[in-house]
């Protein structure tokens, strides 16, 4: 396989509240799929661990500091441009408000309404609704 066809690994984070909402962004303008939403997180630099790639993104991008993640689950999606690796974690101890440091919309779902959705992301809202009916008991 040439480098090219190497997959780009991708940090992505679900911060979820107490009650189960979890926190979206929207994609700015200037990058492919720009308006299209998803979970906040980015490319993996090189010699960078997932998690401090992790933690990085949400402070450039929202000036949230993770203090802790659980990594989740992880999924290879072929896109025009690119072929990524996502790795998605989720975070429920974070410090700070979100802010919107790169200009983009964000919004707090609980069953999540937004969209479109960039396509490698729509499975997840079935997984992590699964999750929140397991946490909650029911
Ligand atoms: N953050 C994020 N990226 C996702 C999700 N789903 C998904 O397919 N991706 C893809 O993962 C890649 C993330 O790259 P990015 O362009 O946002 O990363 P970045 O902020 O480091 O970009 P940059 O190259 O402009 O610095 C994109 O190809 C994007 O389409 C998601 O839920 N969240």
């Amino acid at each position: 396989m040439s480098e090219a066809k190497r997959p780009i690994d991708v940090a992505v984070g679900i911060l979820m509240r107490p009650n189960g909402d979890v926190l979206l962004g929207q994609r700015p303008e200037g990058k492919p799929y720009a308006g299209y939403w998803e979970f906040p997180g980015g490319k993996v630099e090189p010699d960078e661990s997932i998690l401090a790639a992790l933690k990085r993104e949400f402070v450039e991008e929202l000036g949230v500091e993770i203090e802790s993640a659980e990594e989740w689950c992880g999924v290879e999606h072929v896109y025009p441009h690119a072929h990524v690796r996502l790795h998605f974690f989720i975070s429920r101890d974070w410090r700070g408000e979100p802010q919107s440091l790169e200009g983009q919309a964000f919004a707090w779902q609980g069953s999540v309404g937004v969209t479109p959705l960039l396509p490698a992301t729509i499975p997840l809202l079935e997984w992590l609704d699964q999750l929140r009916y397991a946490g909650s008991g029911r």
